[in-house]
């Protein structure tokens, strides 16, 4: 009776103090994130060039968006860079988007590299392995498909590339756009996902999303380019890894990746969360217990417990109040993140943070259960530690 009596009260206080920890990092994030994003940039040095950049844009398939979002790359206010465009297959109707903006913008040096190598299983390492060796300048820049750029984005992410810096990466985010998808992806991407980046940021733990970064060629090719980390699915985290273990610091800049896809829906946002949710668990194991002890519902309800065991409090009176709590924070870290006005109300607000709140959860769950990784046309296999291998056939799309 008595070890199971230390066991319960075991239980509780370690709730508790975790439940503690997590109004921790919400605070700490909320005001890291006042500090942070949206700065002002320091005026560029007068005696100094800008440094070159090499822009590489993977491509695989057309959305009703992209020609937007791509025009972006060619409208920035950077005095050099190259922007290198990598499509997979010779047919794919991005081609055509890529060629107009080629020859609507004669001025910006731009390439169309068409045909992938395979130098490993990752498929976006190998559309974009060629463009990486035949870029000219030595600060490169890694930039997803669906991102769009300000037209001072580069230049604020080239600011925080200083002499011990070797990465710079943008905090996901989205754009405005309308609809119950784009409110939920903006309040996953602006709370519980800004939250742990902005934390992981500030104590420089190795919380990488590589849709949009900045990256010394140098020290890549110190260690064969970007094709060693082709054998991963998320290049991302072991590129980062890399650039620590190394001894350099790696930071987010001061603008939030704005990701505008025009595919989006709910069923393909969940799709993507549980395959990111795949690779995390697969890369950092722990995370299978920490990352649905992060979940308001569920530290909640265990804290709910957990203080009626040691304290003898009202459990339900506890975990209304502990989700209304959560709810602010939430809300406060958003608005920071957004920086201006929501496109949304505080009541369109309620009912997508609950919907994320809940289905959060039972994602990763999902993501435990069916471990096989599906990835556009492809399906691979992770390994402990994150080596993938693809499973044929591939699926048509
Ligand atoms: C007491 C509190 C303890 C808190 C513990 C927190 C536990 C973790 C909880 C949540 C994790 C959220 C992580 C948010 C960012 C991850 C997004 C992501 O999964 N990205 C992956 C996929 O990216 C795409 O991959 C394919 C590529 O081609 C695309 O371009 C990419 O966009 C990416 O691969 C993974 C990146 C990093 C994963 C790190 C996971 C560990 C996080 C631990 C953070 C601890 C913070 C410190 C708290 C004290
Ligand atoms: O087989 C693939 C899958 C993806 N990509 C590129 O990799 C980037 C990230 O892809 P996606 O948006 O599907 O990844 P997510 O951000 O959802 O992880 C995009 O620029 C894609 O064009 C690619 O070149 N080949």
């Amino acid at each position: 009776m008595v070890p199971m009596i230390y066991t319960l009260y075991g239980f509780a206080i370690f709730f508790f103090i975790y439940w503690s920890a997590m109004w921790l990092l919400h605070i700490i994030a909320i005001f890291y994130g006042k500090y942070k994003l949206h700065r002002k940039l320091p005026q560029p040095a007068l005696d100094e060039p800008y440094p070159g950049v090499s822009i590489l844009k993977p491509l695989m398939g057309m959305d009703s968006n992209l020609a937007a979002n791509l025009e972006t790359f060619f409208t920035m206010s950077y005095p050099l860079y190259e922007l290198l465009f990598c499509i997979e297959e010779e047919v794919d109707p991005a081609v055509t988007v890529v060629e107009e903006l080629i020859k609507k913008y004669p001025k910006v040096s731009a390439k169309l590299f068409k045909g992938a190598t395979t130098v490993g299983v990752n498929p976006k390492i190998n559309n974009m392995h060629r463009a990486f060796e035949e870029s000219v300048y030595e600060l490169v820049l890694v930039s997803d498909s669906g991102i769009k750029m300000k037209e001072d984005t580069l230049l604020d992410m080239v600011c925080y590339m200083t002499d011990k810096t070797g990465l710079v990466h943008q905090m996901p985010f989205t754009c405005d756009r309308n609809g119950f998808a784009a409110t939920l992806e903006k309040i996953y991407f602006g709370t519980a996902q800004s939250r742990i980046y902005l934390v992981a940021d500030l104590l420089r733990v190795n919380c990488h999303t590589g849709m949009s970064t900045l990256l010394r060629k140098s020290v890549l090719k110190e260690n064969g380019g970007l094709k060693t980390f082709g054998c991963y699915l998320a290049e991302d985290f072991f590129i980062c890894k890399y650039f620590l273990d190394k001894g350099w610091r790696t930071t987010i800049s001061s603008q939030p990746a704005l990701q505008n896809s025009g595919l989006c829906d709910v069923n393909s946002f969940q799709a993507r969360l549980t395959r990111w949710a795949k690779l995390r668990v697969a890369m950092v194991p722990l995370v299978i217990i920490f990352e649905p002890l992060s979940e308001c519902m569920v530290i909640g309800a265990c804290a709910a417990w957990a203080s009626s065991v040691l304290f003898q409090w009202d459990s339900l009176a506890f975990y209304l109040i502990h989700i209304l709590l959560w709810f602010i924070c939430d809300w406060m870290l958003l608005t920071t993140v957004q920086n201006g006005s929501l496109p949304f109300n505080k009541f369109d607000f309620l009912v997508a943070w609950l919907f994320r709140e809940c289905s959060g959860p039972y994602l990763f769950l999902h993501a435990i259960i069916y471990p096989n990784i599906q990835w556009r046309n492809r399906v691979f296999k992770l390994a402990w530690g994150g080596i993938a291998q693809e499973i044929t056939p591939r699926i048509k799309c």
